[in-house]
Parts: C-alpha cells; structure tokens; sequence
C-alpha cells in the first residue's frame, strides 16, 4: 500500500482535481492508496490574512468570498447538477464556522495559536471533503477522513509534537476498520488530547504523510507536488537544472535543509526511521519518474548531486583575544542563540580560534545581536571581544552530495567556477559529513555564482558564453552571420553555446534578457531599442551578472576604451579588433593587461595586428616557452599591401584605395591605414607584446604619402587629394618597375627599436611575393635564427577579421 500526498498547486484547480482522479484511477483497484491532501493553493494564506485582519478588526469578506469562490468553482467543474447540492451545502457549514471563529476573533481582538491553528484547518477540512466528493463519482466508497482525530500532539499549537504511539495505534485501528475504502485524509492538521486542533508546522502534509506512512509500512510515500522530483538546482535560477532520479536521505536533507522547498526534512523522518522510499512526483507531468530518495542508493555519475542556495542571509562575526583557547566559549554562544530559538543557519571558526562567523535569517540578526552584547557584557566592556556587526545582503550556496566524501579536487571545483565568474566568497563552511560545502556571498552575485557552479560540476564540458556586442558594422555584421551557422555545430561538437545578449551601435542599443536571434537580430534590435549609451550598456550588462560573459568591442572608436578596466575589473572577460585600447599609452595597455591577471579573465585581441592571422598568439607562445625576440620584420597593412599588389598597368591610386575600401579592408577612415597610423598601432602593440614599452612617438614612421594628402580635412578631400598627385604614385610606380622590384611598406621591430618606411624590394626578398591583402611577419629569435618564423595571408577583410574575433570568443575560458 502506498500513501500519496497531493499538495496545494495539485489540488488548487478543478484540472489539478481532475489529474489526481486520472493518477488514482490508473492504481491498483484492490490495493487503494491513502491519500493525503493540502489545502488548495493560496488558501493557507488567505486564512492567515483573514485571522489577522480579524485581530486587528479589520474586514476580511474579500478574502473569505475568494476562499468559497475557489471551492465551488471546482464543485461546478466537477460535478454534475445534482450531485452538488450536498456538497455546497456542507461547504457553506464549514464556511459558516469559520465565519463565526473569525467574528468573535474580530471583536475580541485576540488571535491565540490555537485560534490560529483552528482557522488554519479550514484549508484541509474543505479541500478533502471537496475532493472525496469528486472522487466518488469514480470510487463510490471514497471517504474523507479528518486526519487531525487520528494525530495526536501535545498543545504546542502552531508547532505541535506528535504523540507517535498513541498516533500509530489510531492509524492503524483506523485502517483496518476502513481499508476497503479509499481513504481521503486531511494533511497538516491534528489535534491534542482535549480534542482541539492543532497544526504540525511547516511542511505539515507531508509529515501527515510520513507519519501514516510509518504506521502503516507503506511501501512507499509518493509526494505529489509540480515540479519533476529534486532538481540540480533552483530552476528560476538555473535554465539547465535537471530532475535528480535518485537521493540517498541525507543529500535530500541537506538538500532542502537550503532552497529546494519540495520537501521539508523533518517531515521525512518517521519515513527514514522505517527505511520507507519516498518519491517525488509532478502531477502536472505525471508519467515522469520523479525522485526517489531512499537509503543506500548510489548510482549517480556525478560527483555531487545538487546546489541548494538561501538567497537572503546575514552574518554575525564575532572576534577578539577573549576567545582563544576558552573551551566552552562556542557552546556559550550557540546555546543562548538556540534558547532564543534562533536558527543558525551555518558557522565557521577560523583556526586560530580568535574569530567565529554565524549565518542567521536577517530577521534574526537584530535580536541575535541584541542578545549577544547583553550576554558577553563583561568581555565586550574588558575589550577581550569586538562588538558583533551584523552583515546584511548576503546569501549560501552550497554543494550536496554522498560522492563528494570520496572524490578529491570538488572544493577546488567550486571555487575555481566562483573566482573565475569574480564572486567574492566571505565565508565558507564544510560540514564534516563531508555531504555538503556551504560558502556565503554577496546577494547579487547568488544567481551568477549558481549557474557557474552547476555548469562546472553538471554541464560537463559544456559551456555557455554569455557575449555582449558593440559595433554592427563591417565586422560585427560578418560575426553576427558566422555565430548563426556555426551554433548548432558548436553545440553539438564542442558543448559549447554562444548566447548574444546584447547589441549596440552609435544610435541605437538593446539588451536581451534571454538571447537575442541571431538569424533576425536587425529588427529585434530596432524593435527594442533604447537609444544607444555606453554607459548605460555596460552597467545593464554588469547588473546582470551572468556566468562566463563576454564583452566584444567590433568598433573603431576610442569610447569603449574608456570602460574596458571597469569590465575587466567586473570579471567580464574582453574581446576587441579595435586596436585603439592596446596602442594609446603604455600604462594604459599595462593596466588591461594587469586587470585581466587580477581578475581572471580573458583579454584577447588577436585581431589587432593581421586580422584573423595567428600573429599575437605565436608571439605570445614563443616568448612563453622561453625564445628571445631579435627581430620582427612585417607587412601590416592589408589595405596597403593591396593597393601595390594591385597598383599597375593604367589603373590609377586613387582607384585602388577606393576599392580597397570596398572590399572591407581599410579602416572605417581609410586615411588611417594610408598615413601609416594603423600599420603605427600594429607595430606598437607586438613591440609591447615582445616585452617593450613603448610609446606612439618611439615609433620611427616614414609616411607613403606626400605632404597635401595627408593634410586632408575629409575623406572626400583625401580622394581628392590621392587624386591630385596621381603623378607622384605614378612615379614611384615606374621607379619601382624600371628596377623590377616592387613597392613594400615594412615594418621592422629591432633591439627596442620601431621603424616603418616604403621600400622597393627585389625577388630575393621575402617579401616580394604577395597578393591580394597579404600580411607577412617574419619572427627572428635564438630558435628561428638562420631562417625566421614566418606567417603569411590574408591581413583584412570582414571574413578573416570577424573569424578571428569569434575564434578570441570562444577562446575564453580556455586554459
Ligand atoms: N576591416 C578589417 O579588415 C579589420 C581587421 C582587423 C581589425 N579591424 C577593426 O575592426 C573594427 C571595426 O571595423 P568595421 O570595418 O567593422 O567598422 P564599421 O565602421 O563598419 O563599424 C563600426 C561599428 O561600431 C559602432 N560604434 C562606433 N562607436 C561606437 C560606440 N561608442 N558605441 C557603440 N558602437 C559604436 C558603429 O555604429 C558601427 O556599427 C575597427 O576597430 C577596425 O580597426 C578591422
Ligand atoms: N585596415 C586594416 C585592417 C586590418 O587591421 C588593414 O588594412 O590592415
Ligand atoms: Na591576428
């Protein structure tokens, strides 16, 4: 025989009712369960807030209209014409009593616990008559049963204490006497031994559950609730949590003991006492298989089985030389806050033994404090304690799970997944069980935090990137397109998946609270749109505190720059093609650079100097494993190196640079890449990245251009101008020709030194043979002596750049 407990979303609606008939029906016919039930959804509640309006000789008529309207709604739903009158009727009775408790509540103005407990158990009396009438339409011997003749306690209304023995006989003469029926039972709800009634507390039904369950052997307690079992984790908080199959009695205990409300722990322990299974199912899912939680099991393959979390807590500190080595100092303290009845929630004690920290509900930590200075008086006056403060805005996570005992490296897990997302931990705390390890943190940090862990420990390799955008221009557009067709293979092959969260341009801004779509993000985009501001970008993107994030700047300008250190410093993790951040002062690169060491996130840029072309990575990887740099040698220009690749026969240069533009290979103002101030950047950023600070005017630039084209007040002039002096590019054009040789701007990094001039090369440089918008580099080092490192290709051009982008993106994270 199983006992099944319906709880008040499963019994707060006529389809809800409907369900639990369809659940019973599918049971054995010979074997009826015992079914418990709670009050409908919101009925608790709206008797509590009735009982204390009466107390204070407010009215309450709305909420008791509310509370009959509930119940016979479902009667009209349920029944047929002519079998609701009785119902109705004995409905309007219980309504009735009720009415006349709260009245004399009203005019007395008192509400005593046992008044409380009495009017409280309308809520139960109503919904199993209510039900057990319904159910008679399929089962003609369904019967209500008021639990609370068979549970006794003592008097301690609100909270009241089962007499287990006494109980366990009326239970069990009780069934014998009726178990052809199928019983209806109210849950919560008992009485003392004057016959009045009392209540079981938090979690009542299923302790109504627990305790048939024990009295009778149930073969199992099945708690029918609307969530599928015990989750991973909170699953307002985490998307991704999943239904736990299995739990041993412990890991569900710890597991509630924080957050997941689907079960009260105490409430199991007459069912744990007689080793009895309890599952946990969702009616509105009913064919799933739950939970179950039972002893001994232990066939989950992960390390931990969940994440509980309390999202409000404050903490207590207490220190001071009073303290060390005093036996009996903790004891002192813990048993006057549990004479007080206040909760300790978790403590750690650091080993030195001059401090110890408590978690308490904030709305204890007043009285907790209050209490503390009035009982350390003496040691508080001498100075040999601190005075107590009283931290408020912070909440637990904690790990739970059997298998953690056995395996190394999870604390090293958990802390990994935290201070790589910036959570600061105030305070952590192993239980020596070694089920569970509990840290505090800050509030706003509580729903990062749980998603980081929960992809560490149950995501495996999977990984989200949370990515926000500045920039929907050349480069951001092409990225926008490459995430849309490569995503589903990311996710299939590499568990990996890009969420873009937000977008912003010059005009206009948006940020997505679930993830934008990458095939429509244009009008979804202008659909939305806030004006576009920096600021306000980033402090909406910080404020949502989301897990691995990603901030990606596709822009040319200098703006974004200035928030880059406030985003490293969030540990938000940075991917930029502007090369503005990296090539102004040096302090300033020294500074991102030092951020994202301190904080623990990504600064990847690799698009900074030859697009997508792996140029800073190798640069990086040789001076890593120990090479020296003696010289870098380059063509960083892809516009330029275009423009001679292509600047022959009776095209003029003025016509290439034009569709040098076209192509997408020139910055956003083409004047910068011919006046050299790109090619400038480029070659300040790899001389920083090779170890030397340097600054723009340490750089030795010799200029392509005569002096009137670089005076341009306007891109129109400059074209103009390019124009004008068709004949000075004509000239070096046939100079270069007439010596077959070619036209090369090179770039040249030596002993500390940085020069770029134009250069006519022959066929026994390297450089000589390039096309289209070639980059080429050439490393000279100890290791790459007689013949240089050398990497060549496509240097511009929305493709290359934007994969080059994405490449720094999903890099993140990466070791
Ligand atoms: N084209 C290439 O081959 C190449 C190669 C490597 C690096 N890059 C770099 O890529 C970057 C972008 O180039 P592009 O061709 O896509 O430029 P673009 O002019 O086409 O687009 C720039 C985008 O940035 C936006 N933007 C500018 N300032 C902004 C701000 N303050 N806030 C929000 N958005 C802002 C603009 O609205 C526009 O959408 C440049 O830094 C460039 O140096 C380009
Ligand atoms: N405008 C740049 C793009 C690559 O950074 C170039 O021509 O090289
Ligand atoms: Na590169």
């Amino acid at each position: 025989m199983n006992i099944l407990k319906f709880g008040g979303t499963s019994v707060g609606s006529a389809s809800g009712i409907r369900t639990l008939i369809s659940i019973l029906k599918e049971r054995e016919q010979d074997d009826y369960p015992v079914v418990v039930l709670s009050a409908m959804s919101g009925v608790t509640n709206l008797l509590l807030a009735m009982a204390e309006k009466a107390q204070v000789a407010e009215e309450y008529t709305a909420e008791l209209k509310e509370i009959e309207e509930k119940h016979f709604e479902v009667v009209r739903t349920l029944l047929p014409a002519a079998a609701q009158n009785p119902v109705f009727t004995k409905l309007k009775i219980y309504f009735n009593e009720l009415e006349d408790v709260l009245q004399s509540v009203y005019h007395l103005k008192e509400l005593s616990p046992q008044t409380k407990d009495l009017i409280l158990s309308f809520g139960e009396r109503c919904s199993a008559f209510m039900i057990s009438h319904v159910a008679k339409q399929d089962f003609p011997d369904a019967q209500c049963v008021d639990g609370a003749e068979l549970i006794k306690t003592d008097s301690n209304f609100g909270q009241a204490k089962v007499d287990t023995s006494l109980t366990e006989l009326l239970i069990q003469d009780f069934y014998e006497a009726n178990r052809a029926k199928l019983l209806f039972v109210t849950g919560f709800i008992a009485s003392n031994t004057e016959g009045r009634t009392t209540t079981l507390g938090r979690g009542g039904s299923d302790f109504t559950a627990a305790i048939w369950g024990s009295a009778l052997h149930a073969k199992e307690i099945e708690i029918w609730t609307d969530v599928d079992g015990m989750l991973t984790a909170d699953p307002r908080i985490v998307e991704k949590a999943f239904s736990l199959p299995e739990l041993s009695y412990t890991e569900a205990m710890e597991l509630s003991y924080f957050g997941a409300k689907v079960i009260y722990p105490p409430t199991m322990t007459p069912a744990f006492l007689k080793k009895i299974p309890i599952v946990i199912k969702n009616t509105f899912n009913k064919d799933f298989k739950g939970t179950y939680i039972r002893h001994g099991v232990n066939t989950s393959t992960f390390p931990i089985k969940g994440i509980s979390s309390i999202d409000e807590i404050s903490i207590l500190n207490l220190s001071g030389s009073g303290m060390v080595g005093k036996t009996g100092f903790s004891g002192r303290l813990f048993s006057l806050l549990s004479r007080e009845q206040i909760n300790v929630v978790l403590i750690t004690q650091s080993s030195s033994e001059h401090s110890i920290t408590f978690a308490v509900k904030p709305a204890d930590a007043l009285s907790a404090l209050a209490i503390i200075s009035k009982e350390f008086e003496l040691e508080l006056q001498a100075k040999k304690l601190e005075y107590p403060e009283v931290e408020n805005g912070l909440a637990v996570l904690a790990i739970v799970g059997e298998n953690m005992k056995h395996t190394p490296g999870m604390s090293g897990k958990l802390f990994h997944a935290l201070g790589r997302n910036g959570v600061n931990v105030r305070a952590i705390a192993q239980g020596s069980s070694e089920y569970n390890i509990s840290v505090i943190l800050s509030k706003t940090d509580l729903s990062k935090a749980v998603n980081a862990v929960h992809e560490a420990f149950f995501e495996n390799l999977k990984k989200t990137l949370h990515v926000f955008c500045l920039g929907t221009g050349n480069i951001g557009k092409t990225l926008f397109r490459q995430l849309l067709v490569q995503s589903p293979l990311l996710a299939q092959n590499n568990d990996l998946e890009v969420k873009v969260m937000g977008v912003s341009n010059t005009r206009e801004m948006y940020l997505s609270k679930t993830a934008m779509n990458l095939a429509d993000w244009e009008n979804e985009l202008s659909k939305n749109a806030e004006p576009a501001d920096l600021a306000s970008f980033v402090k909406q993107m910080k404020a949502m505190n989301l897990p691995n994030c990603v901030f990606v700047d596709n822009t040319a300008s200098g703006n974004p720059v200035n928030f880059y250190q406030e985003i490293l410093e969030s540990s938000i993790s940075l991917v930029t093609c502007n090369k503005i951040g990296n090539s102004a002062e040096y302090e300033q690169y020294a500074a991102f650079k030092n951020a994202a060491r301190t904080y623990g996130v990504d600064f990847h840029y690799e698009t900074n100097v030859g697009a997508g072309l792996p140029i800073i990575r190798t640069l990086k990887d040789l001076m890593l494993s120990g090479d020296n740099i003696f010289s870098i040698e380059a063509i960083l220009s892809g516009t330029i190196s275009f423009i001679f690749n292509n600047f022959k026969n009776d095209v003029l240069f003025h016509e290439i640079v034009k569709e040098a533009q076209d192509k997408g290979y020139t910055e956003p103002d083409p004047r910068d890449d011919l006046n050299g101030k790109d090619f400038m950047r480029k070659m300040l950023i790899l001389a920083r990245d090779a170890g030397y600070p340097l600054e723009e005017a340490d750089v030795q630039l010799e200029s392509m251009l005569p002096p009137a084209c670089l005076a341009a007040a306007s891109v129109a002039d400059f074209y103009q101008e390019l124009e004008n002096n068709a004949a000075y590019f004509e000239d070096l054009k046939n100079k270069a020709a007439a010596e077959n040789k070619v036209l090369r701007y090179i770039g040249k990094l030596e002993e500390g030194k940085v020069t770029i001039n134009l250069q006519m090369v022959d066929d026994t440089h390297p450089f000589y043979m390039l096309s289209g918008s070639d980059n080429i580099i050439s490393f000279t080092t100890d290791r790459y002596k007689d013949r240089p490192l050398v990497i060549k290709g496509p240097g511009a051009g929305a493709e290359v750049t934007a994969a080059g982008v994405f490449a720094d993106i999903i890099n993140v994270g990466k070791k």
